[in-house]
């Protein structure tokens, strides 16, 4: 397939790098100069699973691919929420008529800005546990599995759908269709609600923070909101089913000892984080339906005062 990686920061390059081993043609958007700049002189290089590996994959900015001729069958979105946008805008040129969007960004509710530019039929949402970090621009370091869950949007998308599930699946991303994407995506929602913001105002990674004593109980005060609000828009959580994938984090074998996302975004790289697009959004849509929210609240307001006193941009 030919595949456009919008947003070829941690995520995008080790989709961009598994997709190019498995032989499509991959070109990766970004917008962060050095990382492009490094990575069009020297490649895109990577430690994976402790290998260090080198890939010569095309990568462009975001504001120079109004002119570039790639009629694309699958663009992956995987900007920071704040970002999406943004790209959407930048790209719009590459997205054809039957060119489909999957957009794999943690948080709630990116449907809404992904509709403004692709037509319902042509939009695959999902979500992903695997992980990825930066070492530095043009260098991503990969460890551990994941996994992908997928669903259309459109009602008559799933052959379409189907067949970027097997591309996925020949570069081992282990891809499988979802029956009830919004309820996966809530899931998904509790683990990054729970990990993302716990660890990084702790300063920790997934398995230190899952080994103390209080975790089950922080855990389980935030997942009761966003169950709460998931009924209230029909996808019903299973809360044992989350609890035990948020208890898969804290393994150290797997991705234990990996540090969030939100954690890399402002501990590490003083940026802003997506917290308003996470427990923000529980709080949001909270205060719609009338129930109370204040773990994710309390979490949120935390998580802003941490990126006021470290300055995060
Ligand atoms: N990392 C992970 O393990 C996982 C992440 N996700 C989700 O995937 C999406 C993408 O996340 P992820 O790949 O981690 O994002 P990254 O922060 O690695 O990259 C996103 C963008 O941020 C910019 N950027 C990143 N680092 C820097 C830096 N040091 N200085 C300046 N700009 C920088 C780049 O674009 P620009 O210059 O345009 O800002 C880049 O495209 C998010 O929604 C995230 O929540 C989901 C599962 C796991
Ligand atoms: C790995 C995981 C699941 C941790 O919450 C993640 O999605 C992230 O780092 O943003």
């Amino acid at each position: 397939m030919k595949v456009i990686i919008a947003g070829a920061g941690a995520m995008g390059s080790r989709f961009g790098l598994m997709l190019h081993q498995a032989k499509n043609e991959v070109i990766l958007v970004d917008g962060w100069p050095e990382h492009i700049d490094n990575i069009k002189k020297d490649g895109l290089k990577a430690n994976f699973n402790g290998e260090e590996v080198v890939a010569q994959i095309p990568i462009y900015h975001q504001n120079e691919v109004a002119s570039v001729d790639f009629s694309a069958d699958l663009v992956i979105l995987f900007t920071k929420a704040m970002q999406l946008d943004a790209m959407m805008k930048e790209i719009k040129n590459m997205v054809g008529t039957n060119t489909k969007v999957l957009c794999l960004l943690n948080g709630i509710g990116h449907e809404d800005v992904i509709k403004k530019y692709v037509p319902l039929s042509n939009i695959i949402l999902g979500n992903t546990m695997w992980t990825a970090g930066l070492e530095g621009p043009g260098k991503a370091k990969l460890f551990g599995n994941g996994s992908i869950d997928l669903q259309n949007l459109g009602e008559d998308g799933r052959d379409a759908t189907e067949e970027v599930i097997a591309c996925l699946n020949k570069a081992n991303l282990n891809a499988k269709y979802s029956g009830n994407i919004l309820s996966s995506i809530y899931k998904k929602a509790c683990v990054n609600g729970t990990m993302n913001g716990l660890c990084t105002i702790l300063d920790s990674n997934m398995a230190g923070f899952g080994e103390t004593d209080v975790a089950d109980a922080i855990v389980e005060s935030i997942v009761s909101e966003f169950a709460a609000i998931a009924k209230m828009e029909k996808a019903d959580l299973n809360i044992e089913e989350v609890l035990t994938q948020i208890k898969s984090c804290y393994n150290r074998e797997t991705i234990g000892l990996h540090h969030p996302s939100m954690y890399q975004d402002l501990i590490i790289n003083n940026r802003l984080t997506e917290i308003d697009y996470i427990n923000g959004a529980i709080v949001r849509k909270g205060k719609q339906y009338n129930i109370e929210t204040p773990y994710c609240s309390f979490l949120t307001q935390l998580v802003h005062a941490k990126e006021q006193i470290l300055g995060a941009k």
